[in-house]
C-alpha cells in the first residue's frame, strides 16, 4: 500500500487524509520532521501559507521538507500548498520551499469573490472536473519543465513538473478522485511489485 503524507498543520488536512483512504492508500499526518520517514509521497493541503509557514518554521519541517524533495518522491500542492512549492511568488523577496519551476500569484481571482465553484476540463481528463476555489492562486509563470493541465478564465490552476504536482483549487473537497488518483499515479510501483512471481528475489 502507498503511503502518502499530509502535512497536518493547518488547512484542509483531513479532507485530503479521506480522499487518500477513498484511492486505497494510507494517509500519514505529517507534523514533525521525523513523519516524513518512509512516505511515498507528499500531499501539502491548502489553507493560508502565510500562517502554513510560520507552523512550519515552528516545527523545523523547513529543510526536511527540502530534503523531501531532494528524493524525487511526488510532492501535491493545493492552493495554500502550490504557493509553499512554487519557485516564486509575485510580491515576496523569498519563495517558501521554492521546489517548482513556477511563479504563482496569491488571491488570484478578486476580492468580491472569496471563493466559487468551476467546471473545469483538465488534460487527459475525460468530462469536467467540478473544482472549489477559495481565494486561490494561480500560475503567473511556468518554466519549460512544467505541462500545464489546467487553465480556467485564461489562467493556468493546474500543473505538473516531473514530481510536482500543483493546483490553484481543492479536489479534496468533493467526493471526485480523480486528481488524488492521477497523484497516486505519480508513485511508481514498489520495487518487489516489478519483480516477476518465481523471481528468487520474491522469497527473500
Ligand atoms: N484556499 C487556500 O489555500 C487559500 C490560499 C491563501 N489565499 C494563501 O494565499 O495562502
Amino acid at each position: 500500500m502507498k503511503r502518502i503524507g499530509v502535512l497536518a498543520l493547518q488547512g484542509a488536512v483531513r479532507e485530503h487524509m479521506r480522499s487518500i483512504e477513498a484511492c486505497k492508500a494510507e494517509a500519514v499526518a505529517v507534523k514533525r520532521p521525523k513523519d516524513l520517514e518512509g512516505l511515498d509521497a507528499l500531499i501539502l493541503p491548502g489553507g493560508e501559507s502565510t500562517a502554513i509557514r510560520r507552523s512550519i518554521d515552528r516545527c523545523g519541517l523547513l529543510e526536511p521538507l527540502r530534503e523531501f524533495a531532494e528524493t524525487g518522491k511526488p510532492l501535491f500542492g493545493t492552493c495554500a500548498g502550490l504557493i509553499l512549492l512554487a519557485g516564486a511568488v509575485v510580491g515576496y523577496e523569498e519563495p517558501h520551499l521554492g521546489v517548482m519551476d513556477v511563479v504563482v500569484a496569491r488571491n488570484s481571482f478578486g476580492r468580491q469573490v472569496d471563493s466559487f465553484e468551476a467546471a473545469l476540463s483538465i488534460k487527459g481528463m475525460a468530462g469536467a472536473f467540478e473544482a472549489v476555489f477559495i481565494r486561490a492562486p494561480h500560475i503567473v509563470r511556468a518554466g519549460p519543465s512544467v505541462e500545464v493541465l489546467c487553465e480556467h478564465e485564461g489562467k493556468i490552476v493546474m500543473a505538473r513538473s516531473g514530481q510536482f504536482l500543483g493546483c490553484s483549487f481543492h479536489p479534496e473537497l468533493t467526493d471526485d478522485h480523480r486528481i488524488m488518483e492521477y497523484f497516486l499515479n505519480m508513485v511508481p510501483p514498489a520495487a518487489e511489485a516489478l519483480l516477476p512471481n518465481d523471481s528468487i528475489y520474491s522469497k527473500v
